[in-house]
């Protein structure tokens, strides 16, 4: 089975991935660190975001070994993902890397912006994540602080809504429910209580299978 689970910045997409795979005892990937690990290499070379040349070839020098690095984690590392994963060809050289690893057994769970529209448009059940943007600051604030950054919570929303703009306004694979998604909003649910939705959403969807 394939989980695509989709979602704007911050909105648990990551967490309810990681959760499911655990839960179904199948492999999750995090796409977004595919992009960030783009924007890292070419920061780390110097190389200007919006240089296609050099953002193909980190693309397609990717290393999933690299993948925990935690500067991939940072605001920096999110808002330049978000720039070069504008550039179409990058986009093109990471699309069988993503498609591989849906397709490998027992199962997977991949998070992103394009998993239900793009990469997976077959899965099996398909999860839009949102949540209002300002519980998503709180939460990713929360978050930075307790690694010990100074966050600051209006400058975390103010990089959440422009890199949810150019994600949705970009011409290639944009931010977008998929057709057949499940929308699932858990601005008023903890982690658990998002779980248990997101299995409640999957589960209806195999009993429905199961008896069609
Ligand atoms: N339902 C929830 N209730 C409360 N906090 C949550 C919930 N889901 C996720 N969080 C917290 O919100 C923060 C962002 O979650 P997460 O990293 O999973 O989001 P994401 O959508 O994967 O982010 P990104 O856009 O970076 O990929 C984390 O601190 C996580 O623990
Ligand atoms: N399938 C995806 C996943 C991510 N992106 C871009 O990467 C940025 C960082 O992603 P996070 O999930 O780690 O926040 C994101 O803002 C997108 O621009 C993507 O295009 N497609």
């Amino acid at each position: 089975m394939i989980i695509a689970i989709d979602g704007p910045a911050a909105s648990g997409k990551g967490t309810l991935g990681k959760r499911l795979a655990h839960h179904y005892g199948y492999r999750h990937l995090d796409t977004g660190v595919i992009y960030r690990a783009v924007a890292y290499a070419l920061m780390q070379s110097g190389h200007d975001l919006n240089d296609e040349a050099a953002a193909v070839q980190a693309a397609l020098e990717l290393d999933p070994e690299k993948f925990g690095n935690p500067a991939l984690k940072t605001q920096k590392a999110g808002e330049g993902a978000s720039i070069v994963s504008a550039i179409p060809r990058v986009r093109e050289v990471l699309v069988n890397f993503q498609r591989q690893f849906a397709a490998d057994p027992p199962g997977a769970v991949l998070d992103g912006r394009d998993i239900g529209t793009v990469i997976c448009p077959h899965a099996d059940v398909k999860i839009f994540v949102v949540a209002d943007p300002k519980v998503r600051a709180r939460r990713r604030t929360m978050e930075a602080r307790a690694r010990g950054e100074d966050a600051d919570e209006a400058a975390v929303l103010a990089d959440i809504l422009q890199r949810d703009e150019r994600d949705k306004n970009r011409p290639i694979a944009p931010l977008k429910p998929a057709p057949d998604a499940y929308l699932l909003d858990n601005s008023q649910l903890d982690i658990e209580g998002g779980v248990r939705a997101a299995i409640d959403i999957i589960e209806a969807v195999r009993a429905g299978r199961s008896r069609g």
